[in-house]
């Protein structure tokens, strides 16, 4: 098992390329089963998710295609993938593969809404809460499924078709969004989303959707009317940027000081969290190019935040942004509001010395003056990163252990960090 070395104590300076977003490329993926054409995605990230819903798809009779250039020959530009469903030839997405990742689970939509039928297993994916499926049964049966639940297996079935319908989402969620939107394309009639997540990730979603041929009205807000169409057609859609990737090198350069373009991302894909940095001490400026982010000198200021749906402060950022106020001048609280385990960076932040205490969904965060190197664990995809920002800034050497859950969703991390004076080494147990 890999693992990564950190000799902290560099300020960071320089350039990082922002790759396309994880959370868009998957459902974009998935997508492609909605039509028998070829879809095609540009700027999809190098990552270990993508190769893995991939081969879920290959499972369901997809052919794809890599164009472009290899990772390193031309590093800021993500691939393009060609997807094509035109003959589905196996309905069903087994354990093994759907266990590993939560999004795989989305294939139910598409599968649904244009096969008439689709067995799911249970899905997997970070294991930072109990994080069930209820509200996507819901929202299918809504739309005319029958489904039933067995031995770990969602078995869905629509013989005449799904039929369009209102439905309200008890909660904001993402993949929820994601899977009611696709399968309301090929609906009959009118699908109305209300309590929809408004993510950028669904609007992109949408907008391919719609460059597809679906009709879908309300992009960005809290309500998607969907009309559905008898066939959805071929479409060329690019990824939008990282906004997860982007807010977590912010951190990093807010967290050891220096100045780096973040490069090709927009700000306004995460206004909060930026205000949020700000008021940290650090300097954000939009430029064209991208965001750049400097922190010259003067200490780092604590402050509160409470994670919340898109447009408030996002829970892919709260280990990130912990990780920074660990060396913050004052205390701070940390609130978690989506998944009820997603604080299990706290006891390896504790490891190098952050002073942290845990009430329910709240962490106190005492900012310390130094953070001392020790080998950590990464325990799930964004608190695996909240560590290696700490061990940017830790004295002496700090071993990432466990990091494949990292490789899920960063794309050439070590190289886009030592690029700007981070020493970061990957080695091989
Ligand atoms: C691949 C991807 O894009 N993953 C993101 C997606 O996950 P994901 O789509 O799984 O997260 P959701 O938005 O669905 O989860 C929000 C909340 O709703 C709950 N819930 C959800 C569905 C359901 O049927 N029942 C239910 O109770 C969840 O347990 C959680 O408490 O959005 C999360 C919230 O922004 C992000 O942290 C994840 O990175
Ligand atoms: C939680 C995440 O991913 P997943 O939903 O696939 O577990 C994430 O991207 O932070």
């Amino acid at each position: 098992m890999e693992s990564l070395k950190i000799i902290g104590g560099n300020a960071l300076n320089g350039t990082i390329p922002i790759s396309g977003a994880k959370n868009a490329a998957l459902p974009l993926m998935t997508a492609a089963l909605l039509t028998g054409d070829t879809l095609t995605l540009e700027n999809v990230p190098r990552l270990r998710d993508v190769r893995q819903l991939a081969e879920i798809l290959v499972n369901h009779g997809v052919d794809y295609t890599i164009a472009g250039k290899r990772a390193g020959q031309n590093g800021a530009a993500g691939q393009t993938l060609n997807l094509n469903a035109h003959d589905i030839v196996d309905t069903t997405a087994p354990y093994d593969l759907v266990s590993k990742m939560r999004a795989s689970f989305w294939v139910i939509g598409p599968l649904l809404a244009r096969m008439h039928e689709a067995r799911v297993s249970l899905p997997g994916g970070c294991a930072i809460g109990t994080r069930p499926v209820d509200f996507y049964i819901q929202g299918l049966s809504s739309l005319g499924a029958e489904i039933e639940i067995d031995r770990g297996y969602v078995n869905a079935k629509a013989p005449r078709g799904l039929i369009g319908d209102r439905i309200v989402l008890p909660k904001v969620s993402v993949g929820a969004t994601h899977t009611l939107m696709m399968a309301a394309t090929l609906a009959r009639g009118e699908t109305v989303i209300e309590n929809a997540a408004r993510e950028p990730e669904v609007g992109n979603l949408a907008e391919c959707l719609i460059a597809m041929g679906a009709r879908i009205e309300g992009i960005g807000t809290d309500t998607l009317y969907i009309d559905g169409v008898d066939a959805l057609h071929g479409a060329t859609h690019r990824v939008l940027p990282d906004r997860i990737e982007t807010g977590t090198y912010a951190m990093a350069v807010a967290m050891t000081g220096g100045d780096v373009l973040l490069e090709g991302t927009r700000a306004d894909l995460l206004e909060s969290a930026l205000d949020i940095l700000r008021q940290t001490g650090t300097e954000i400026t939009e430029t064209n190019e991208g965001i750049r982010v400097s922190r010259k000198a003067g200490d780092i200021l604590p402050v509160d935040v409470m994670t919340a749906p898109f447009p408030e402060f996002p829970t892919d950022l709260q280990a990130q942004f912990m990780a920074l106020m660990t060396r913050a001048k004052g205390t701070s609280h940390i609130t978690e509001t989506i998944f009820e385990n997603r604080f299990m960076h706290v006891q390896e932040l504790a490891r190098l010395g952050a002073d942290i205490h845990l009430d329910g969904q709240v962490a106190t965060v005492d900012g310390v003056a130094t953070l001392r190197g020790a080998p950590v664990m990464a325990t799930d995809l964004r608190a695996s990163v909240s560590l290696v920002i700490a061990g940017l800034a830790a004295e002496g050497e700090t071993v990432v252990n466990r990091i494949y859950h990292l490789d899920r969703g960063f794309e050439r991390l070590e190289d886009k960090l030592n690029a700007c004076g981070a020493e970061i080494i990957r080695v091989a147990a």
